[in-house]
């Protein structure tokens, strides 16, 4: 590990992996069990730290071609959409093996772009995701191929990856394929392109070298993992292009080590956050903590978490924005709340690992998460006298 560099998938407590095509289905011979296998298990240490993932899986089309004995990509829609529904059995089934293995369950979601632009279903999709990772479940996505029409169809699960990077509002999106990373020019076509480790998200340089479609397998190529994580960033979410045939490397990444292209998040939509934050006027209520938090909030810069908080004023809902006071009442900080004013009520002076039993479900660990709050400049203490 190089010692400047550090993942940003170590800092991430929510995390989108993203499994291609052509790295699920083994070059189109029909789902790689001994790679889903291999996922799973990453994937598990991942929760046995705490981290919340969704895997969004490719690979129905290919699984239901080869189940239907097709050589070839079919081109009509409906034949698309046939493979899809046969081989999106064959998806969930080596998933819910796999990760049954290791004691856990999984969950289908199968998304179209209309679920996450309507704002009602966008809000159910989100709250039924949370409610899955609260419950730790992997949610399994992928787009729901048979409904869709051509008009409409997101068509790669690049887009869609980071469709639901901004809907859960995870802090990486890992894109796992059949390449390194992401190099100056396609390395297929171009063998002395050279390696991108870091870049920014967004840079336009990296659209053109994107070039266009991948292999015979997958549908997006690097464009539509380049164009992701522009996506991806408007929500903060960092990317990561990396070799899903790498060894560990789930773990690797979430250990701090630089495995494949990092796409960097800029710190604007974090900023720009902040400052709305610093700009609202009218708060919904106010929580007072208690000295240690307080400090942790501070001069840790750390997450409000119920312990710490021992009483509520006003009535509030989750996603308003709430003040935090010390015991005299002078505010420290102020943020997104993550449970409405009665459920807040109820967790107060609370570990976090008890939401889950005295509400019935747990959206999230903290009351309010660092990176949607700001600490309120206070005077300067004076020296003892
Ligand atoms: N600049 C580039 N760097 C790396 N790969 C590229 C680049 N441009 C195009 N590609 C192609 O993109 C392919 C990966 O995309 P794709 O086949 O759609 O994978 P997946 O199924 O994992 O989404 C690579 O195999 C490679 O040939
Ligand atoms: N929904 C499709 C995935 C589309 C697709 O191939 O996506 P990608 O892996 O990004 O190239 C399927 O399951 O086959």
């Amino acid at each position: 590990m190089s010692a400047d560099h550090v993942s940003v998938v170590s800092e991430a407590r929510r995390i989108v992996v993203k499994v291609g095509s052509s790295l699920v289905t083994n070059e189109g011979k029909g789902v790689d069990l001994a790679a889903v296998d291999h996922w799973a298990g990453q994937i598990a240490e991942l929760r046995a730290q705490q981290r919340e993932v969704v895997l969004v899986s490719s690979g129905a089309i290919a699984e239901g071609m080869a189940r239907l004995g097709w050589p070839r990509r079919p081109n009509t829609v409906t034949e698309l959409q046939a493979a899809a529904a046969v081989g999106q059995m064959g998806l969930i089934q080596a998933y819910e093996a796999a990760f049954g293995r290791h004691g856990i369950r999984t969950a289908q979601i199968l998304l179209t772009h209309e679920d996450l632009s309507d704002r009602r279903r966008y809000l159910n999709a989100r709250s039924t995701l949370y409610t899955l990772l609260s419950l730790g479940v992997v949610p399994i996505v992928n787009e729901n191929d048979t409904v869709v029409t051509d008009e409409i169809r997101l068509g790669d699960n690049d887009t869609l990856g980071a469709l639901v990077t901004n809907l859960i509002e995870a802090n990486a999106l890992i894109i796992l394929t059949d390449q390194p990373g992401l190099y100056s020019a396609d390395p297929r076509k171009h063998p002395d392109a050279t390696f991108i480790s870091v870049a920014q998200a967004g840079d336009p340089a990296l659209e053109a070298m994107a070039g266009g479609s991948g292999s015979a397998i997958g549908t997006g190529g690097m464009l539509t993992k380049v164009l992701a994580a522009k996506r991806a960033a408007n929500s903060g979410g960092h990317t990561i292009i990396a070799s899903g045939r790498e060894p560990k490397v789930l773990q690797r990444l979430a250990q701090g080590e630089p495995i494949g292209s990092e796409l960097r998040a800029s710190m604007h939509t974090h900023s720009a956050r902040k400052r709305w934050l610093a700009n609202h006027l009218r708060l919904r209520g106010r929580i007072t903590l208690d000295d240690g938090a307080v400090k942790a909030l501070t001069q840790g810069r750390r997450s409000l978490l119920p312990i710490g908080a021992i009483a509520v004023e006003g009535e509030f809902e989750r996603g308003d924005v709430v003040a935090c006071v010390d015991r005299s009442g002078a505010e420290c900080g102020r943020g997104l709340i993550n449970y409405s004013s009665g459920d807040t009520r109820r967790i107060l002076r609370q570990p976090s690992h008890k939401i889950a039993e005295i509400l019935g479900s747990m959206s999230d660990q903290e009351l309010m998460h660092r990176d949607n709050m700001i600490v309120t400049p206070r005077p300067e203490q004076s020296p003892p006298t």
